[in-house]
């Protein structure tokens, strides 16, 4: 039998008969006699005959059924077909397409789901096992309900309502994206089963979240650079898009057009000189000397000179025509006093008389010198105190203090984190000649959870470790230092203000959740963050491959 045929060719199942054989009455042929000489009674088919045909045809006649006599063209006896050789033949041809059926429902990429009008799973191939991870043999006999949600089983449409649907998006799972074609399976008008085809698109899913990932950030590379051709904000260097950071800069642009001295507050690290920088190039004096000066560095006795100069032959191995000292150079422009809760009180008296006078006089000299610097100091230590405890001038202190900017420590703007990591990822990666390498969720929560005592300067020395020890262009968890990684498997749940942002959608995991649907709902979110990754949702959640499977279980997921 041909693979694809519905004829039975009768012709080559017939034996041959003999003319006296046949009993003819009336014209008609009635009967033959058979091998024993005893009278057969005979159905007269044609040369072939279609399959849905045969069962007609049997359906109406008596049993056991009797034997075909085969006629030809002209309905001239042409054989004898016996019912037994048709059985044969057709339990054979059978097979053979029975093979070939099942060798093509297995080949297919995609799953395929077969249900009588029960629901109940009659086949289930091997791409259906690898896809929804179920052996067959837990599946076939069972129905749908057992393994999956109710409400996700589409093939139920296709049996209740008869319809066919094609192309069908479709969730079955919270790990796996689908695309269903489903039918009924009809016979002679009655529905006796269902079939769908569905096509795993997970990973295209995954691929297009990440396109838009990309696109997204690309158009935010793009909006930088337009600023940055443009030219014209100098604060465009500080980057963070987090209200109380937009808000210091707004202040600070307001400030920046004056005179007026400013005084930088903020934890190390925070970008209190970026801050500084801006002020400047925002300001009238822009095209005027920027000088920076940090009070810690310098030894006390040589800061004197460093600020205001020393005239030649002031002291053993100074230059013989002297040298102008910081304040000086930054005539016109700017004096940047970066760490200033680190100088000394004797110095603090100097620099304070500088500031009240608007002169000073260089180390050895005699000549006062008149500058109009502009002055900017910063520091990490609160200096109301110190003056408290004497330890800094208070007049000093009001007469740096005009106008106070405070910059907030990283950890109270968490929403520029993912911003941050991604910049100096470029940056860096650029710097090092490799391609930007991927991020894992979990790493950037961890990043994100961490309270970063060292600021931004710390985040971009970490983001430059991860990307010397990524591996195959990815960044995880074990590439963070080992303070990171402890923080992220300690931390505490999740903030009001923490899940207001995209990239926190799935938070640290509490192993004793109180609230099962609420467990649930992070089980899922997990799930739909690692794309159905098991072991990752595990480790994202913090707990054990098998505890998510027993919770997979409590909560049906499956
Ligand atoms: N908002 C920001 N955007 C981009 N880079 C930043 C930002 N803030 C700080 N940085 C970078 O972080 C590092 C530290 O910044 P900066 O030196 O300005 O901090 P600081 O507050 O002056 O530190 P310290 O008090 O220790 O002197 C620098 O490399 C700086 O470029």
């Amino acid at each position: 039998m041909p693979f694809d045929s519905l004829d039975i060719p009768l012709s080559a199942i017939a034996r041959p008969i003999a003319a006296e054989a046949i009993i003819i009455r009336d014209g008609v042929i009635q009967a033959i006699a058979n091998e024993r000489n005893e009278t057969v009674s005979v159905l007269c088919v044609q040369q072939s005959l279609l399959l849905s045909q045969l069962g007609e045809t049997l359906r109406q006649l008596p049993q056991p059924y009797p034997d075909f006599l085969l006629l030809d063209e002209r309905q001239r006896p042409a054989g004898l077909v016996k019912v037994s050789d048709l059985l044969n033949y057709l339990l054979n041809g059978w097979q053979k397409q029975n093979v070939v059926l099942h060798t093509i429902l297995e080949t297919m990429s995609e799953a395929i789901t077969i249900v009588d009008e029960q629901n109940i799973v009659q086949f289930w191939n091997h791409a259906a096992e690898k896809i929804y991870e179920l052996d067959r043999s837990k599946v076939i006999g069972t129905s749908l309900e057992t393994h999956f949600a109710r409400d996700s089983i589409r093939l139920k449409d296709a049996l209740a309502a008869g319809s066919s649907f094609q192309r069908v998006y479709h969730v079955p799972r919270p790990d796996r994206h689908v695309l269903i074609n489903s039918a009924p399976i009809k016979q002679e008008q009655q529905i006796i089963g269902a079939i769908s085809i569905e096509q795993d698109i997970t990973e295209l899913v995954r691929l297009h979240e990440e396109l838009t990932h990309t696109t997204a950030h690309l158009h935010n590379l793009q909006q930088e650079m337009s600023r940055f051709q443009a030219a014209d904000d100098p604060f465009y260097i500080i980057k963070g898009h987090s209200l109380p950071l937009q808000s210091v800069i707004q202040t600070a642009k307001k400030v920046a057009k004056t005179d007026v001295t400013v005084l930088l507050y903020g934890e190390s690290g925070v970008g209190k000189e970026l801050f500084a920088q801006a002020l400047h190039q925002f300001s009238r004096r822009q095209e005027q000397p920027f000088i920076a000066i940090n009070c810690a560095a310098i030894p006390a006795a040589l800061f004197e000179s460093e600020l205001f100069g020393y005239q030649g032959g002031a002291f053993t191995g100074a230059e013989k025509k002297g040298k102008p000292g910081k304040l000086e150079l930054a005539h016109g422009g700017t004096l940047f006093l970066d760490e200033i809760g680190e100088l000394s009180l004797e110095l603090q008296a100097k620099l304070l008389r500088a500031l009240q006078e608007r002169q000073f006089y260089r180390v050895g000299g005699t000549d006062p010198i008149t500058v109009n610097t502009r002055i900017i100091a910063a520091t990490n230590r609160n200096l109301e105190q110190m003056v408290e405890r004497g330890a800094f001038r208070e007049d000093l202190y009001y007469r740096l203090s005009v106008f106070q900017l405070e910059i907030p420590p990283l950890r109270e703007r968490k929403e520029d984190i993912p911003e941050l990591v991604h910049l100096f990822m470029q940056e860096f990666s650029f710097a090092h000649g490799h391609p930007v390498p991927r991020i894992a969720p979990e790493v950037m929560q961890a990043l994100t959870n961490f309270p970063w005592p060292g600021n931004i300067r710390q985040l971009k020395n970490v983001i430059e470790r991860l990307l010397i020890l990524q591996e195959d262009g990815v960044i995880q968890l074990e590439h963070l230092p080992s303070g990171i990684r402890l923080n992220h498997e300690t931390v505490a749940p999740p903030s009001a203000q923490d899940s207001a942002f995209g990239m926190m959608a799935v938070q640290p995991f509490e192993p004793f959740v109180a609230d099962p649907e609420l467990e649930r709902k992070k089980i899922v979110a997990a799930l739909e963050r690692t794309y159905g990754n098991k072991k990752a949702a595990a480790k994202l959640l913090g707990i054990s491959r098998g505890t998510l499977y027993n919770k997979l279980n409590k909560y049906g997921l499956h």
